[in-house]
């Protein structure tokens, strides 16, 4: 169970990107340390007792909680990278967002085959940019053994559509639509 504190640490940005999505901005909780620190020790906690190889972190706003958590397991970060950033040969994935399209790459190298991989971002929606890292890491070769996001906003499918691909989720805080 997390605070009050840690929730009430991300801020509610209404018609951004667009009319109607209610944008859960995570800059607030990460500038504020309490709330930072309190985010990834709930975050690494069921991993605490499970082998965990690798930490993929999908770009941007999951690199910054991959990194405390890939650190805080003791353990490696892979990145998952929007199109045109990595610089030598990669796998590719698209997907559709709430608000847009886009795509993830990882170096081919990035994972070691059969390797025990967590996935993280710091929120989770339609599920499309997690299930597109899904795909990627399953792509590699490696076995996704879990998926950690601070946010879900479970009336939006990705949790669920993630639970459908016999990946176990865990995410501190949830939101709906108001
Ligand atoms: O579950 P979904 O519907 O796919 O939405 C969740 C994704 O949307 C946001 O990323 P965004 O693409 O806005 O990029 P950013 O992290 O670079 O800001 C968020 O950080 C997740 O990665
Ligand atoms: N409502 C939302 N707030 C922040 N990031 C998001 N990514 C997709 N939907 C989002």
């Amino acid at each position: 169970m997390i605070s009050d504190y840690l929730k009430n640490s991300v801020t509610r940005v209404p018609d951004y990107p667009k009319a109607g999505i209610q944008f859960r901005d995570i800059t607030s909780l990460v500038a504020d340390g309490r709330a930072f620190a309190e985010a990834v020790t709930a975050l690494a906690e069921p991993y605490l007792s499970q082998a965990v190889d690798k930490v993929v972190g999908i770009e941007a706003r999951g690199f910054v909680f991959g990194a405390a958590l890939a650190r805080e397991l003791g353990v490696g970060l892979a990145l998952a990278r929007k199109p045109g950033k990595l610089p030598r040969a990669t796998c590719r994935e698209t997907y559709t967002l709430e608000y847009g399209e886009d795509a993830l790459h990882m170096h081919l190298d990035a994972l070691e085959p059969e390797s025990r991989v967590l996935l993280v971002d710091d929120l989770i929606a339609t599920g499309g940019t997690a299930l597109a890292a899904l795909r990627l890491v399953r792509q590699l070769g490696a076995s996704p053994i879990g998926a950690a996001f601070v946010i879900a906003l479970p009336e939006l499918g990705g949790l669920a559509a993630l639970q459908r691909q016999r990946v176990a989720t865990h995410h501190l805080m949830e939101f709906a639509g108001e």
